[in-house]
């Protein structure tokens, strides 16, 4: 079951769903519009190692916009800070976004209960497409969860992606053992 949107405004109310900045307009029927925050990155090193910590350099989109090129890895990040407490949140693109050839996750959409951070956005393009800080990314929708959480995620020792940022973070993977 997905969260409507008065559902949504009720577990904002309760303080279980936290999105920061909130604007009831960006409020879909069963959705909320997140926007792209002004820090991107891409990784220093062409060729990554998903064993190794693989360093990313930040940087900042210009007022003019920045223009995407197919074949990079762009990080970016929302604007808006959210945390969930009851649901399971779930980033998703939007249409407009996917009709300009954007892609904004790598196939991680889904994220955890308890997890309170911006959103990392694993970007990419079909074509060079010029993008712009504060413009509709994505959207997040909230599932409702079945039985008992054991281990939230925020509680969750070895979790890899909950310290608040507002810049995009890059791969953990070299934290598991494998
Ligand atoms: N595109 C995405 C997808 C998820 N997340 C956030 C929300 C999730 O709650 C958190 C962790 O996502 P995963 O569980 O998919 O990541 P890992 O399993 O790699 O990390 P961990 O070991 O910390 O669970 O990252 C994100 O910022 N950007």
């Amino acid at each position: 079951m997905i969260l409507s949107d008065t559902r949504i405004l009720e577990e904002i109310e309760k303080g279980t769903i936290v999105i920061s900045p909130f604007d009831r307009k960006y409020l879909g029927t069963n959705s909320y519009d997140v926007h792209l925050g002004r820090h991107l990155a891409t990784y220093k090193d062409r060729v990554l190692d998903a064993r190794r910590h693989n360093e990313i350099e930040h940087f900042e989109i210009p007022a003019e916009g920045y223009i995407l090129q197919p074949g990079t890895l762009y990080l970016g990040v929302t604007e808006e800070y959210t945390e969930t407490h009851a649901h399971v949140p779930f980033l998703e693109g939007k249409s407009s976004t996917g009709r300009l050839g954007i892609d904004i996750h790598a196939t991680a959409g889904k994220g955890d209960v308890g997890f309170c951070n911006t959103w990392t956005l694993e970007i990419s393009c079909a074509q060079p497409v010029r993008v712009y800080a504060g413009m509709p990314i994505g959207q997040l929708i909230y599932f409702v969860v079945e039985g008992e959480v054991a281990t939230f995620y925020n509680k969750k020792g070895n979790a890899k992606y909950n310290n608040r940022t507002v810049k995009p973070v890059e791969s953990m993977m070299w934290r598991n053992e494998f």
